[in-house]
């Protein structure tokens, strides 16, 4: 038993066994996963606050769910890949749970939960993180945060064009423009339309856009043969393909008039983005699908007009996804972005904000027992809003000069013996170095 052991707790504490005895844990995080040190919280905290800024100025309310679900919420049969990468297990319950993917379905079951008792529309947001197994091979994140804009019960595109605005919002609080990005917008009603001219029955539906969804990522043939597989004919696929490549809603128009829905919606999104200010940040794409099943109407995604990243956010209408829940069905609309890729765009554009630790005051005691008058400093200051590092052993002054640079603080306030007789603290302010004494009472 050594005697500092001894000596540093008082009573026998239990030495650490000899060194090499204990197998050195991993002091890494899981694969996929992130640690957030001070450096990289500030970041997200910065990033999450814009995000929670934009969401009150819109009028929404924060919810939260858990992280941990029943995996039935996820497992929806249109061969996603949110699906067949679930970080699902069973618990020592025996319940099938999994780490949710994604935030919408927790919502919608809230939504459900809370039945009559809310009143529609409902607009609520949240800021969570997200989970998926993926195989390590292509080295991508298994977590990310999602902040999530969802209206419930407005059937009309007015809340659509309201969530566009609302990313507008964000961007510009983070200084993004629309020339770094875009919004491609599309709507499902148009694959909806040619489906219904082939017969192909609705329930297919979720399955196609997921496959197609797919088609700037996989070679087109793969896309036919997947497309076969679920049912549609060389014709039907041959028509779908054709009508993800129209490239204006004229065009779109001329082929499948028709399917009024989709050109009377996207028709109306453009004039509100016109009337809110925004449509220089829109484009007609008929290739954006999105990789979620549920969507049924408008969908868009924000991308960056270099062309060198993924999608930044993405969302749109899903009117029937409270139906799949066994519910009345209710008409949605929601988004998810997600903290990666923005954090990415925002170095490309050297918009990363400089974040430093911000400490009001350091306050330390010259010796020992003016430690307790240097707690009683901080107090008074603490108590006037006034954050304070205080020095918890006593240190040699040059360690408290060095430690109050790095941190970057506005002002040393110390507690010498002679000044205290006298009532006074010593006080520095380090960005002219100024120095002077003051009474407790008038320090501010
Ligand atoms: C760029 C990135 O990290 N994407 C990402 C990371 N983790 C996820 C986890 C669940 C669902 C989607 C995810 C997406």
């Amino acid at each position: 038993q050594s005697s500092s052991a001894a000596g540093r707790s008082g009573a026998l504490s239990p030495a650490p066994p000899l060194s090499g005895a204990v197998q050195k844990i991993d002091v890494n995080p899981p694969k996929g996963t992130r640690d957030f040190p001070p450096e990289d919280m500030r970041l997200r905290n910065w990033l999450f606050n814009n995000f929670r800024e934009v969401s009150r100025l819109y009028g929404f309310e924060e919810v939260d769910f858990p992280v941990l679900e029943n995996e039935a919420l996820f497992t929806r049969k249109a061969g996603e890949e949110i699906k067949d990468q679930l970080y699902c297990f069973e618990d020592q319950g025996k319940r099938r749970v999994a780490l949710r993917p994604e935030l919408t379905p927790s919502l919608a079951r809230l939504v459900i939960q809370k039945g009559k008792s809310v009143s529609l529309p409902l607009k609520w947001f949240t800021v969570g993180q997200c989970w998926r197994y993926e195989r390590m091979t292509r080295g991508r994140r298994r977590e990310h945060y999602q902040w999530n804009m969802d209206i419930i019960g407005v059937p009309g595109v007015m809340a659509e064009a309201e969530l566009l605005a609302s990313i507008v919002t964000l961007f510009k609080r983070i200084g993004i423009t629309e020339s770094d990005v875009g919004f491609k917008v599309s709507s499902r009603k148009v694959l909806q339309g040619v489906l219904k001219c082939y017969s192909i029955p609705e329930n297919l539906f979720g399955k196609v856009c997921v496959i197609i969804d797919k088609i700037e990522k996989i070679p087109v043939d793969e896309i036919k043969k997947e497309l076969k597989v679920v049912g549609l004919s060389e014709e039907a696929v041959h028509e779908l393909l054709e009508v993800l490549s129209v490239k204006s809603l004229a065009e779109l128009e001329e082929r499948v008039g028709s399917c009024g829905e989709a050109i009377a919606d996207l028709k109306q999104l453009f004039l509100l983005a016109e009337k809110f200010g925004y449509s220089k940040w829109l484009q007609f794409d008929a290739s954006v699908v999105r990789g979620l099943a549920y969507y049924t109407g408008i969908v868009f995604e924000g991308f960056d007009r270099e062309g060198k990243l993924r999608a930044i956010c993405g969302g749109g209408r899903y009117d029937h996804l409270f139906s799949t829940f066994g519910a009345d069905d209710i008409a949605a609309c929601g988004f998810g972005f997600g903290d990666a890729v923005i954090v990415e765009l925002l170095k490309e554009k050297g918009l990363l904000p400089e974040l430093s630790l911000q400490v009001h005051n350091i306050v330390c005691a010259l010796d020992e027992d003016l430690q307790a008058v240097a707690a009683t400093v901080a107090n008074v200051l603490r108590e006037k809003g006034q954050s304070v590092d205080l020095v918890l052993e006593s240190k040699p002054l040059k360690w408290v000069f060095k430690r109050a640079a790095r941190t970057n603080v506005e002002r040393l306030v110390i507690v010498g013996s002679s000044e205290w007789q006298r009532g006074m603290v010593g006080v520095k302010i380090l960005s002219t170095g100024e120095q002077y004494e003051v009474k407790l009472d008038d320090l501010k």
